[in-house]
């Protein structure tokens, strides 16, 4: 199975982008979980208005499907500022920056989305702009170059990243406010398949909700994916409501498990288990082993793995917890009877 079709892939595709601009939330205040960004955002947000200043550049971080994008938006929403939008890889010469810098107006937020992909020239563009305003900009080539340099107006750079250890410390230097988005629990993703529900005129029952939530691997985008696949189920299957029989039956035909667990996470759990004896194993090899690249490991499967304790990254490499083997019905290394499942192996 490619990363493509993954049902509960956090990355973001063609249906669920109109999809998403219905039920993207727009103010801080329709931003459910997240409480400690959300009410420090609410001050920096408040303060800055009161002053009449741009925002502090901000850098949020997370794995895919969080609400990185989302909370980008909100910022420039509650801030009554214009958004600009771009991302690393679209950035390729330092000009491309250039010209959005110099089309900015005062307040503007710029939202540079995956920040982590900039080149290093582009970057270089980006710290005086970041830190004075200023544009330093060489125009010309050979004898005939020179540099300029431009007063640009207050403007507040937000960067989003699933990757925060791939900035260079001068740029992350440069962020006056840094969010990191956690996996959100049960009652908040049921909360938001709620509010998806309302929005598509779907007849949700609380346990059906609850059933979605808990399966969505803590990530609002696989919270209302699911809840659309599951609505197609209830429609052509069942009466048209989500029951929790209904939520069940259609997620277990999805074969995602109770604990949210896919394809994908299960066959990197059980190739640790079984090829590499629970491991440590460096995650080249483990990449290697499942066919799947290293950063998608990385940025998409494991972190749910780790967060959940299925999976513990070491010095040495990934190790499967003993939950990851008797998540399998398999017998951990060491494993004396009472720990765990009572009674499985006596
Ligand atoms: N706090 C939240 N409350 C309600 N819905 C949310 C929240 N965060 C995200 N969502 C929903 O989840 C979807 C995915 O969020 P978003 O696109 O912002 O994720 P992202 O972190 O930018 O992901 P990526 O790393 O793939 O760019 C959005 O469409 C939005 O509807
Ligand atoms: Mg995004």
């Amino acid at each position: 199975m490619s990363e493509q079709d993954r049902l509960i892939s956090a990355e973001n595709r063609g249906e669920d982008e109109r999809f998403d601009r219905a039920i993207r939330p727009r103010r801080l205040a329709d931003y459910r979980g997240q409480p400690e960004v959300r009410e420090q955002m609410e001050i920096f947000i408040e303060a800055a208005r009161k002053r009449g200043e741009a925002l502090d550049h901000t850098l949020i971080f997370g794995p895919p499907g969080l609400g990185k994008t989302t909370l980008a938006h909100i910022i420039a929403e509650e801030l009554e500022a214009n958004l600009r939008q771009t991302s690393g890889p679209v950035l390729e010469r330092p000009g491309d920056l250039a010209a959005i810098l110099t089309n900015l107006e005062p307040g503007d937020v710029l939202f540079v989305d995956e920040i982590h992909r900039l080149s290093p020239v582009v970057e270089e563009v980006l710290y005086p702009a970041m830190e004075d305003f200023q544009l330093d900009i060489v125009i010309g080539e050979g004898p005939a170059a020179r540099s300029i340099k431009l007063d640009l107006p207050p403007f507040t750079l937000v960067g989003a990243t699933t990757r925060a250890g791939l900035l260079t410390s001068p740029l992350r230097a440069r962020f006056g406010i840094v969010q990191r988005l956690e996996f959100y629990d049960e009652a908040d993703l049921a909360f938001i398949v709620n509010r998806s529900a309302d929005i598509l005129n779907l007849p949700v029952e609380e346990a059906g909700a609850r059933q979605i939530a808990r399966r969505s691997r803590g990530t609002p985008r696989v919270a209302n994916r699911l809840l659309r696949r599951v609505r197609d189920y209830a429609e052509v299957r069942a009466s048209g409501t989500v029951t929790e029989t209904v939520a069940n039956q259609a997620m277990d035909m999805l074969k995602v498990d109770p604990n949210g667990f896919d394809l994908m996470d299960r066959k990197l759990m059980l190739a640790i288990i079984e090829k590499f004896d629970g491991g440590p194993v460096g995650v080249d090899s483990l990449a290697a082993a499942i066919g799947e690249e290293r950063g998608t490991i990385e940025d998409v499967i494991e972190p749910y793995l780790i967060q959940q304790g299925f999976m513990k990254r070491t010095a040495r490499g990934r190790v499967a917890t003993s939950s990851a083997w008797l998540h399998f019905g398999m017998k951990p290394p060491g494993y004396r009877p009472g720990e765990g499942e009572p009674g499985l192996f006596d």
